[in-house]
């Protein structure tokens, strides 16, 4: 049987507080995260964003003891999903690659290749595909192969995402129904699906199927509640974690718990729906935040579903989606990386009158070009505004 290797993708989170900074330089640095029509300002704007942020940011890091947990229960979770694959028959070696921090993607495929593998899968640790994540984990790869033969020899079957996988569903209804029973009543507790969001212009325009994803798995986790675990629940599904000035996936998390408190609602099971780790977002933003928004809007039972980790079904689950992969054709990253309905990547280029999208294109266009002129200036310390002793 072929050396198998098991590519397990993530996000990656900074492990100290020094770390926050470069971390966000190089998440705002992809252009998956942040599209800008013109590539040339991606990485000031980039440094912009992080320098901006990095405060905040470090404050939430240090109230979850300093940094991201991602990277070790990531390595845990490779862990496991490798013994039980071993314990399958199936000699697999697990290896984790990040997109922003370590361990990088460039350092897991060098770890590929030094170890001879000869077959990979691709397993992503987000059930929901977006363009965000995945998305722009797999286009990584991609560069990756198109300029190391190494490595664009080795077959690759890659797993796009698997929201509506039995495994999953049912490891993440297991954890609920759990803290639904220990609410003092549990027939009526409102599950309160919390995802992280992402721009409305990625579904809308891009044509990111995340929101579907999300929705289909939101409704598949409630039938399985009711199903084999008799519960049948009120839910709600609401997206937080929003970056910057544009519109995001609505309801808002916080909007939602306000309502929902406004409504008479006293229990609520908060579940991190597109997470599968413990996290910044699940610590720091449930735990922390949105359990104060909840206690100020009358909600007293704020009870947070823990991330699946290393839950045993949910390994196993993963060890059924690489069996599976293997059995099955090789898919590449191009096919994994697919959008079915794309819509519009960049925004329109002709020129039209009026408040219309192409003149906030151009709005946009012009204030880039503004932007940089002034951090040009603001660097090299000469210029117009210095001029006008404005600066
Ligand atoms: C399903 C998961 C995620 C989606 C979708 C996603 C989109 C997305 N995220 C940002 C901006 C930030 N994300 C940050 C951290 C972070 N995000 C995810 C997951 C998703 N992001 C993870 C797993 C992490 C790492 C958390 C950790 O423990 O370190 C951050 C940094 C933290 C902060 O400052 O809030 C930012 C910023 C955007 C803009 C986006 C979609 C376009
Ligand atoms: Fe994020």
């Amino acid at each position: 049987m072929a050396k198998v290797g098991v590519l397990l993708l993530n996000l990656g989170g900074p492990e100290r507080i020094q770390d926050v900074g470069p971390f966000l330089y190089n998440l705002f640095s992809d252009p998956e995260i942040i599209r800008l029509p013109n590539p040339a300002l991606q990485k000031p704007l980039a440094w912009l964003i992080s320098s901006l942020r990095a405060g905040k940011s470090q404050e939430a890091y240090r109230s979850i003891g300093g940094g991201s947990p991602l990277r070790r229960i990531t390595e845990q979770q490779a862990r496991e999903l490798q013994s039980t694959l071993r314990q399958r028959g199936i000699e697999a070696t697990s290896y984790v690659a990040m997109r922003y921090w370590h361990p990088f993607t460039e350092s897991a495929v060098a770890d590929i290749k030094a170890d001879g593998i000869e077959e990979v899968v691709v397993l992503p640790l987000y059930p929901h595909f977006s363009i965000s994540t995945s998305g722009s984990s797999f286009r990584e790869l991609q560069r990756l192969r198109q300029t190391d033969p190494g490595f664009a020899h080795l077959p690759i079957r890659c797993i796009r995402s698997y929201y509506d996988d039995p495994g999953y569903i049912g490891a993440m209804a297991e954890l609920i129904a759990r803290e639904i029973q220990a609410c003092p009543e549990p027939a009526t507790a409102h599950v309160f699906f919390s995802a992280h969001g992402v721009p409305k212009s990625y579904v809308e325009e891009a044509g990111d199927p995340y929101q579907q994803e999300i929705e289909a798995c939101a409704q598949l986790i409630m039938e399985r509640l009711e199903r084999d675990l008799g519960h049948r629940n009120p839910f709600t599904l609401a997206y937080q974690s929003r970056v910057g000035p544009v519109e995001w996936l609505k309801p808002y998390t916080d909007d939602a718990l306000h309502e929902l408190g406004g409504q008479g609602v006293k229990d609520l099971v908060v579940v991190p729906i597109s997470f599968v780790s413990e996290h910044i977002e699940t610590l720091e933003e449930i735990d922390i935040e949105y359990r104060e928004i909840a206690t100020e809007s009358g909600i007293t039972n704020f009870r947070r579903v823990p991330a699946l980790d290393t839950t045993p079904t949910f390994i196993s689950g993963l060890a059924d989606l690489v069996q599976h992969a293997l059995e099955g054709p090789e898919v590449n990253l191009d096919q994994a990386a697919a959008l079915s309905t794309k819509v519009k990547l960049y925004p329109q280029d002709k020129w039209a009158w009026g408040w219309n999208n192409s003149s906030e294109v151009w709005n946009g266009r012009l204030a880039m070009v503004g932007f940089s002129a002034f951090l040009l200036e603001l660097l090299s310390g000469r210029g117009p505004l210095h001029a006008l002793g404005l600066l």
